[in-house]
């Protein structure tokens, strides 16, 4: 199901003072993608999941979520709605005086799910999220990663369209984060779900998301591919987000003169797989050395970073560069910090 903001905004009066959380913002969330949001602490992330699912209703413009306009709908038929809006949270949420069981059997009877039909839909959550011997266990005997697991069976009980994920992995460590992910992404395919997802992490969006956009100061920034952001970030909130991919420290005792410079190169896509080195060690009368080089595969894709020292006369240097800003699928890197 898509979700389409119409110059959508949100302010809030505080102490008298107005906060635009969000700013008059139009997006359009594709039906079956994975779409991130990332931003700093007060940038409007929460405030723009928020809205999906009317938790905060606008200050002005429309939701679309599939076909329903959010602030159109009568309180009983946004219940229903939200019951097809599932949710998970960073802390997780559960009740603690209740089962795996009996938290997921919460929701289905809050949606009428035939009463003679909810063991069986729980056993069935339960197995997807691959919890299905932790039915009698309360929240305090399980991990983050597991409560986050029961987190989710509860938020798929409904069958949703949408799934709206805030910081869900952000108090899990890296390898349980890692198994999160991977089960959204099952989710996302096995399912059809559309999920979005904030957090204030690059490597989950990098990791999960198919299209990003970066939110500061209650404003959408830059939006687009997640490869795209990643390899051609232009806002400088952005690029300070990315910047730890291309973060090669320079060793102090190499030093850039005209006869030896310092080079970062990207090689997009396919290119990051091709030996580009052979050809310069062939084509170039010059010394050339790895200081730093790494591959890193975004959704899959692959993005290759190389910082080499070039050492030689500057007309032979010069005809190097001149060839790399010709070669389709390499840039010169300009180093963001
Ligand atoms: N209920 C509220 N009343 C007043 N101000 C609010 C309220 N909720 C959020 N804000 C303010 O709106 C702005 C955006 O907050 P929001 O929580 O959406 O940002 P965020 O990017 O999700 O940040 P975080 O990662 O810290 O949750 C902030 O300045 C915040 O203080």
């Amino acid at each position: 199901m898509s979700i389409v903001f119409k110059d959508v905004s949100k302010t809030y009066i505080h102490k008298g003072k107005e906060i635009n959380a969000l700013r008059p913002t139009s997006l359009t969330i594709h039906e079956g993608e994975i779409f991130g949001l990332i931003g700093f602490s007060g940038a409007g992330k929460s405030t723009l999941l928020r809205l999906i699912n009317m938790l905060e209703s606008p200050s002005s413009g429309m939701i679309h979520v599939g076909d329903d306009e959010m602030t159109g709908l009568s309180n009983k038929d946004l219940r229903v709605k939200r019951q097809k809006i599932g949710m998970i949270f960073q802390q997780f949420n559960l009740i603690e005086s209740k089962t795996v069981a009996e938290n997921i059997e919460f929701v289905l009877k809050a949606a009428e799910y035939p009463k003679g039909q909810r063991d069986g839909r729980i056993d069935q959550l339960l197995d997807l999220v691959g919890l299905s011997d932790k039915k009698t266990v309360y929240p305090k005997n399980l991990s983050g990663g597991q409560k986050q697991r029961v987190g989710i069976a509860r938020a798929l009980a409904n069958d949703p369209d949408v799934l709206l994920s805030d910081e869900a992995t952000s108090a899990l460590d890296p390898d349980t984060t890692k198994t999160i992910l991977n089960l959204l992404k099952r989710i996302n395919k096995e399912l059809g779900i559309t999920i979005v997802v904030i957090t204030h992490e690059m490597a989950v969006i990098k990791e999960l998301a198919e299209r990003v956009g970066v939110m500061s100061d209650g404003a959408v920034i830059e939006l687009g591919d997640v490869y795209q952001i990643f390899s051609e970030p232009k806002h400088e909130v952005t690029k300070g987000f990315v910047q730890d991919i291309y973060d090669f420290e320079v060793p102090a005792h190499i030093v850039e003169t005209s006869e030896n410079r310092i080079i970062t190169l990207k090689f997009l896509r396919e290119s990051a797989e091709e030996n580009h080195l052979n050809k310069l060690y062939r084509n170039y009368d010059l010394s050339i050395s790895i200081l730093n080089g790494r591959v890193e595969y975004i959704n899959g894709i692959p993005l290759g970073i190389l910082m080499l020292q070039v050492s030689g006369e500057s007309d032979e240097i010069r005809r190097l560069i001149e060839s790399i800003d010709k070669t389709p699928g390499v840039e010169r890197a300009e180093i963001y910090d």
